[in-house]
C-alpha cells in the first residue's frame, strides 16, 4: 500500500497541512512537514482524531460508525439556523474569504497543541521538584495525578477541536470550480533534514537546492511524464462519514448553499455510502491527482461555459503538484503553475491583496490561488535547508556533562537588579549608566562553593520588555526582584508574567531588607494573592531576603540557584562545536562588529568559522565577562565574540562549522533570502487599508528612522514606537540599525516627506548635521528612552485629526412667528443667553430635544440685516431648510472648534 501524504488530508477534511501535522504529531506519528507519508491507516485515524477528536487507540475501528439517524437530524436541525445566514452569499470569493474567516477562527479557538503541553508538563517536573525539594518520596505520585489530570483536560480539548473543525465543516455545500486535467511536472528534490545529518552537509543541500531549482526551470517546457507515485491513491477517507452536508463537485463553477431539507430526505432513506458518492456526475472528471486515477476516461464536461473550456484548454499542459517555497513571489508562483503573473494578481486583487510580480506569497495565498487555477501545491520552507540550528539540533549529544544554569534578574525599576548582580560579583556596574536605569543587557560569570552561575542582567523599564522577554529566553531560573519597602509593582508582574510563559521556574528575592521600612511579609502576601506562593507558606516559590547593600541574604540566594540548578541536571555536551545565543551586540570602534553571548551547546574557540542569522565570520577574539581575553568558552559561559562581519540581531544563534566557505555561503544565502522577503512585505498593502487610506483622504504616518548604540535598545524603541499609534496616526520605521546617524540616513529621510531621525546614544558628526540642515532634515537625539518617546508622542499629536469640540454661543427663546409666503416662516426672537451670530452653526430645541440641526440663514433687528444680536435684544431669525418654527421652541446657536488631537 501506498503512503498517504499529509497535505492530501489535510485537503480532504478542509483544514490546513500544519494543523494536520499537529494533530498527526498528537497520535505520536513521525510527521514532519505536508509532504510526509503516513500509511492509509493511520492517515483514517488522523482523519477520525480531526473529526471526532477520539484517539486511534480508544477507538479501535479503523472505521468510526456513521452517526445514529436521530443524531444526525439534531445536528441538521441546529444547522439549520447556520443556513439563512450562509444562503445570502452567493459570489464564490465571497464565500470564499468567508471559508477562509471561519478557518481562522477554528485557528484561534484551537486549543494549546499537545508539543505545548508536554513542554509545561516536562517543566511542571522541574517546578514540582524545586516546590517540594523535601519530600522527594511523594513527588512521582503527585507528578503522575498531574500528568493523568493533563492528558484528560487534553483529550477535552481535543474534542472541543473535532467539534470545531466539524462544525466548520457542516453548513456549506461547496461546489468546487472545474480544473483542468493536467500532468504533474518533474520534482525539485528536496533535502530531507534526516538525509544530511551533520552541519557541513548544508552547503550541499543547498547547492543541490538551486541547481535543482535551474534544472526545473529547464525541464518546464518538456513536460515530463507523470510519476505514478504522485497519482496514486486517491484519499477517499470521508467517504463514508457524514460531514453535516459538505459536498464536493468539482464540475461547475459555483458555490452552491446548504439544502438541509433536501438532506433531510436523504437521512430519512439512508443510502449505502457508495450510492452516496456518485454525486460527481460520470462526465465529469475531478482534476489533478483526483482525476488522475481516471486518466482514461478524461473528457470535458460540455456544461462548462465557453470560456472555462478554454481555459481548461490553455493548461492542459499545467502541473498537477507544485512543489512551491512557503514564501513564493508571484512571478515564480505564476512561473510554476504555468500562468502568466497577471491571471495570479487578478485573483490576489479579487481577494483584496495588491501585490505586485515580485511580491511574496504567504502560504494562506498559495493554497487559495492553487485551489484557483485547480493545482496540488506542497509548500516547502526554502529556510529549512538553511536552517543552521535545526541541522545542529539533529545531531544528538552522547557525551553530556553538567553545565552552569544562566540565570537572569528580572523586576521593577529601582528594585535593585543591578545593585544585587553588583554585589554578586562585588563590582559597581550602577554607576556607569546613563539616567540611572540599565540600558544593556550584559553577563556575568560567578563562582559559588566552586560551581558557576552565570547571570544575565536585564533591565526593568517598561520600554525594555522584548529585551526581557528576550533575556528569558537565553535563560534557565529567573530571579524576580522586589524591594521590601515598595512591594509588588506594575513591572514585577509583567516580570512574573514573561518567566511564566517562558516557563521557566523562578525565585523571588526580596531586596533592600537592611531598610527601616522594609516588609517582606508585605511582598509575600502581595505575590500569594497573585498565585505565586512561599515555600515557607505552603507553596511552591522559593522566597529568599536579602540586602544588596549590606549583602545579607546573597549566600543564601546563590545556594538556593544552585539547588534549582542540580534538580534541573542542566547537562551539555562541551566536546563539539559551539552553539551560542546573542543576547547583546553592538558596533565598537576599533573592533568593528562585536557580539555578547552565552553558550548553549559545545565549546566556541578563536578561529572557528561561526554563522549567526544572516552574518558570518571568523573569530577573532574572546573576551571573558571580565574583559579578559581567553581562548575558549564552554557550556554556559558568557563572553563577547568578535569577527564577525556585520551586527547579528540579539536573540540570534551562533553556530560554529567546518570551514569559512560553509558558513559564508549559508550566511549570504540566508542574508539574500531574508533581504528579499523583507523588501517584498514593505510594498504589500491590502485592499482594506488602502480603502481606509482613501477614505480618510491621505495617507497619516510619521515617517522615521532609527539608530541606536545597541541592538537591545533599538529593538526596545523600535517595540515602544510601534505601540505608539491610534486608528489615525502611526509611526512608520523606515530604517533602523545599529550605529552611528550616517549621510546615506540623511537623504533616505529627505526622500521622504516629513521624514526624522530619531538617534539614541548616537550623535551625528558635524558634516552630517550640516547636511540634514541643508536637506531640512530634523536629526534628533536622545541617552533616555523615556525622553524620546515623550517626544515622538507629541510629534504624533501634531500629526492627528483635530477634536472638534462645540461651544454654545448663546440662546434665542421663540416669542412669535411669521410666514411669508415664498420665503418661509420667520421667528420673533428674544435672545436669552450669550449671542445669535448669523451664519452660526443652530438647533431647534423643542421640550428639550433637539429637532433639528441647521444653520442661521438670516438675522435682522427691526428692518435690517445685522451680524448679531446680544442678550435681552429682540430679532427675527430664519433657519436654513426648516420653517416648522413654533412659539416656545427655543434656537440654541454654537460653533464648532478645532483641537489638537493628543495620544
Ligand atoms: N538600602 C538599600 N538600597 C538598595 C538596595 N539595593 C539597591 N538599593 C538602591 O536602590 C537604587 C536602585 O538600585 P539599582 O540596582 O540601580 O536598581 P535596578 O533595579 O537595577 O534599576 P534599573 O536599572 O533602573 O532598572 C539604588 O540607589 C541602590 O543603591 C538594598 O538592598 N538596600
Amino acid at each position: 500500500m501506498g503512503k498517504v501524504r499529509i497535505h492530501e488530508i489535510a485537503d480532504e477534511l478542509g483544514i490546513k497541512s500544519k494543523e494536520v501535522v499537529e494533530k498527526a504529531r498528537e497520535l505520536g506519528l513521525d510527521v514532519k512537514t505536508a509532504s510526509s507519508g503516513v500509511s492509509p491507516e493511520d492517515a483514517q485515524n488522523i482523519v477520525n482524531f480531526v473529526m471526532t477528536g477520539e484517539l486511534p487507540a480508544s477507538a479501535a475501528p479503523k472505521k468510526s460508525p456513521a452517526p445514529k439517524k436521530e443524531e444526525r437530524k439534531k445536528d441538521l436541525t441546529d444547522k439549520k439556523s447556520v443556513k439563512t445566514e450562509n444562503i445570502n452569499r452567493t459570489s464564490e470569493s465571497t464565500s470564499k474569504a468567508g471559508v477562509k474567516k471561519d478557518n481562522d477562527k477554528v485557528k484561534k479557538s484551537k486549543p494549546v497543541s499537545s508539543k505545548f503541553d508536554k513542554k509545561s508538563e516536562t517543566k511542571s517536573v522541574n517546578k514540582e521538584r524545586s516546590q517540594d525539594s523535601k519530600p522527594k518520596g511523594d513527588k512521582k505520585s503527585t507528578l503522575k495525578e498531574k500528568s493523568s489530570e493533563s492528558s484528560s483536560e487534553k483529550s477535552e480539548k481535543r474534542e472541543t477541536l473535532g467539534q470545531a473543525s466539524a462544525k466548520r465543516r457542516r453548513g456549506i455545500f461547496i461546489v468546487k470550480k472545474k480544473r483542468p486535467k493536467v500532468e504533474p511536472i518533474t520534482e525539485a528534490p528536496v533535502i530531507k533534514k534526516s538525509e544530511i545529518g551533520k552541519e557541513n552537509r548544508v552547503i550541499a543541500a543547498v547547492d543541490e537546492t538551486i541547481a535543482a531549482k535551474k534544472a526545473k526551470k529547464k525541464a518546464k517546457k518538456a513536460t515530463p511524464a507523470p510519476s505514478s507515485k504522485e497519482t496514486g491513491v486517491k484519499l477517499n477517507l470521508l467517504e463514508d462519514r457524514d460531514i453535516g452536508g459538505v459536498s464536493v463537485d468539482y464540475t461547475t463553477e459555483e458555490i452552491v448553499l446548504p439544502d438541509f431539507s433536501e438532506e433531510l430526505r436523504i437521512m430519512e432513506e439512508p443510502k449505502s455510502p457508495s450510492t452516496l458518492k456518485p454525486e460527481l456526475p460520470k462526465q465529469k472528471q475531478p482534476v489533478g491527482r483526483r482525476g488522475a486515477q481516471n486518466k482514461g476516461k478524461r473528457s470535458v464536461s460540455r456544461t462548462v461555459p465557453k470560456k472555462r473550456q478554454k481555459k481548461v484548454e490553455k493548461n492542459e499542459s499545467a502541473p498537477s503538484i507544485v512543489k512551491i517555497p512557503e514564501d513564493c513571489r508571484v512571478y515564480e508562483f505564476a512561473e510554476k503553475v504555468n500562468r502568466t503573473t497577471g491571471e495570479v494578481i487578478k485573483i490576489l486583487f479579487g481577494l483584496g491583496k495588491m501585490v505586485t510580480k515580485n511580491d511574496f506569497l504567504e502560504k494562506d495565498e498559495i493554497e487559495i490561488l492553487a485551489d484557483e487555477f485547480g493545482v496540488e501545491v506542497e509548500t516547502i520552507n526554502p529556510l529549512d535547508e538553511l536552517d543552521y540550528v535545526s541541522i545542529y539540533d539533529a545531531v544528538e549529544d552522547e557525551y553530556l556533562e553538567e553545565r552552569p544554569p544562566v540565570i537572569t534578574i528580572m523586576g521593577h525599576v529601582d528594585h535593585g537588579k543591578t545593585s544585587l548582580l553588583d554585589k554578586i560579583r562585588e563590582s559597581k556596574v550602577a554607576e556607569r549608566e546613563a539616567g540611572g536605569i540599565t540600558q544593556h543587557v550584559g553577563a556575568y560569570q560567578v563562582e559559588k562553593d566552586g560551581k558557576k552561575i552565570t547571570f544575565i542582567d536585564t533591565p526593568g523599564h517598561e520600554a525594555f520588555t522584548e529585551m526581557r522577554a528576550r533575556g528569558a529566553q537565553a535563560t534557565d531560573i529567573v530571579i524576580i526582584v522586589v524591594a521590601a519597602d515598595d512591594g509588588v509593582k506594575p513591572q514585577t508582574v509583567e516580570a512574573l508574567n514573561h518567566a511564566k510563559a517562558a516557563d521557566v521556574p523562578m525565585i523571588i528575592a526580596i531586596n533592600k531588607i537592611d531598610k527601616p521600612d522594609a516588609n517582606p511579609d508585605m511582598v509575600k502576601s502581595q505575590l500569594a494573592e497573585l498565585g505565586y506562593m512561599p515555600v515557607d507558606w505552603g507553596g511552591e516559590y522559593e522566597f529568599v531576603e536579602v540586602s544588596a547593600k549590606s549583602g545579607q541574604g546573597i549566600d543564601d540566594l546563590l545556594e538556593t540557584i544552585i539547588l534549582q540548578a542540580e534538580i534541573m541536571e542542566l547537562k551539555a555536551n562541551p566536546n563539539r562545536r559551539a552553539k551560542a545565543i546573542v543576547i547583546e551586540s553592538s558596533l565598537e570602534k576599533g573592533r568593528g562588529p562585536v557580539a555578547t553571548v552565552i553558550l548553549k551547546n559545545g565549546t566556541l574557540r578563536v578561529g572557528d568559522n561561526v554563522i549567526c542569522g544572516r552574518t558570518f565570520g571568523r573569530v577573532r577574539t574572546i573576551l571573558n565577562d571580565l574583559g579578559k581575553q581567553v581562548k575558549e568558552l564552554g557550556p554556559s559561559d558568557p563572553g563577547v565574540v568578535v569577527g564577525l562581519g556585520e551586527v547579528p540581531d540579539a536573540g540570534e544563534i551562533m553556530v560554529a562549522m567546518d570551514s569559512d566557505k560553509q558558513v559564508r555561503e549559508l550566511a549570504q544565502k540566508r542574508a539574500e533570502y531574508l533581504r528579499q522577503k523583507e523588501l517584498s512585505k514593505s510594498t504589500k498593502v491590502t485592499l482594506d487599508e488602502l480603502g481606509n487610506l482613501i477614505a480618510e483622504g491621505k495617507i497619516k504616518s510619521l515617517p522615521v528612522i532609527v539608530k541606536a548604540d545597541v541592538q537591545g535598545s533599538l529593538e526596545a524603541i523600535k517595540g515602544s514606537l510601534e505601540k505608539l499609534k491610534n486608528e489615525e496616526v502611526k509611526i512608520n520605521i523606515i530604517h533602523s540599525g545599529v550605529g552611528g546617524i550616517t549621510e546615506s540616513d540623511v537623504s533616505l529621510a529627505n526622500a521622504d516627506e516629513n521624514a526624522i531621525i530619531l538617534g539614541f546614544n548616537v550623535r551625528p558628526t558635524a558634516s552630517i548635521k550640516q547636511k540634514a540642515k541643508q536637506q531640512g532634515v530634523e536629526i534628533k537625539t536622545y541617552s533616555i528612552i523615556y525622553d524620546l518617546i515623550d517626544d515622538v508622542k507629541a510629534l504624533l499629536s501634531g500629526l492627528m485629526s483635530p477634536v472638534i469640540s462645540e461651544e454654545g454661543i448663546g440662546q434665542a427663546e421663540v416669542r412669535e412667528t411669521f410666514t411669508v409666503a415664498k420665503v418661509g416662516t420667520i421667528a420673533g426672537c428674544i435672545v436669552t443667553d450669550g449671542v445669535i451670530r448669523r451664519n452660526a452653526k443652530a438647533r431647534l430645541i423643542r421640550d428639550g430635544v433637539v429637532i433639528y440641526d441647521t444653520k442661521i440663514s438670516s438675522l435682522k433687528r427691526f428692518k435690517d440685516d445685522v451680524k448679531e444680536v446680544g442678550k435681552g435684544y429682540e430679532c427675527g431669525m430664519m433657519l436654513e431648510n426648516f420653517n416648522d418654527i413654533k412659539v416656545g421652541d427655543v434656537i440654541e446657536a454654537y460653533e464648532e472648534k478645532e483641537e489638537k488631537a493628543t495620544l
